[in-house]
């Protein structure tokens, strides 16, 4: 929430940037919604590719340009450019990605939103290699890490999500390091599903979880891999 802070109290100037950046799965997504949830701001949108798909490459820019323009008539503002390599229609093989729309992102993370009009922007992004080659990296103020969670972390998130019984919590989370967080619930899903119990009936807790069938998944899962 300091960014917020730092947003109240900015004088005119461009606006507070912040670049999520981590793995698929870790949260980025998830983190920069409830900045805007636990923010009192009037105005909080998310670009997402999935809100312009079909849309052709001038439209998007049309879309992302008009979602900017309502900001700047609200006095204090969030606009989430989640996914920033998909809004660019990025490809590893080629590679290509939209120039337009890189344009346009740049200018609006460089341009000063108008007088009596303050504007957070946080981006999200599994490739920060991509947006640093094409200097979108270094168009936002500060970056921020999502990280894969470590055997602690896991503990804390079991120990909150209460969905295993207390000795199988350690059990769990000591065989769980450097994972995203979506791939715990994933785990956990599976194992439910492999119990024969809906996700519904381990989440609300009226039944615990079989620590055998998580492991079970676990090493599935990671022998994909
Ligand atoms: N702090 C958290 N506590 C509980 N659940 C979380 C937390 N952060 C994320 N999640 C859950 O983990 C899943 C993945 O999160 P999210 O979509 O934010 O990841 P992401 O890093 O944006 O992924 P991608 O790069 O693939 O878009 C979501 O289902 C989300 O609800």
């Amino acid at each position: 929430m300091f960014l917020v802070e730092q947003v109240k109290v900015s004088e005119r100037s461009p606006p507070v940037t912040c670049l999520l950046h981590g793995p698929s799965g870790s949260g980025k997504t998830a983190l920069a919604a409830t900045i805007g949830i636990d923010s009192d701001f009037p105005y909080i949108k998310i670009v997402s590719a999935e809100a312009m798909n079909g849309l052709q490459e001038s439209k998007k820019c049309a879309h992302i340009t008009k979602v900017f323009e309502d900001a700047y008539k609200s006095p204090q503002s969030i606009v989430i450019l989640d996914d920033i390599e998909r809004l660019l229609e990025y490809t590893e093989i080629g590679p290509r990605f939209s120039n337009e729309i890189l344009q346009t992102l740049l200018n609006f993370l460089k341009q000063s939103p108008p007088e009596g009009s303050k504007l957070l922007v946080i981006g999200t992004t599994s490739e920060v290699t991509f947006l640093k080659a094409v200097g979108l990296r270094k168009a936002f103020s500060v970056t921020y890490s999502s990280p894969l969670l470590r055997t602690e972390d896991a503990n804390k998130v079991l120990k909150q999500l209460n969905v295993f019984s207390e000795d199988d919590i350690e059990e769990a989370s000591k065989a769980l390091n450097d994972i995203p967080i979506k791939q715990l619930y994933f785990l956990i899903e599976m194992a439910a599903r492999r119990d024969g119990r809906s996700k519904e009936t381990i989440y609300t807790r009226k039944e615990k979880l079989s620590i055998t069938h998580f492991l079970d998944c676990l090493e599935e899962v990671t022998e994909d891999i």
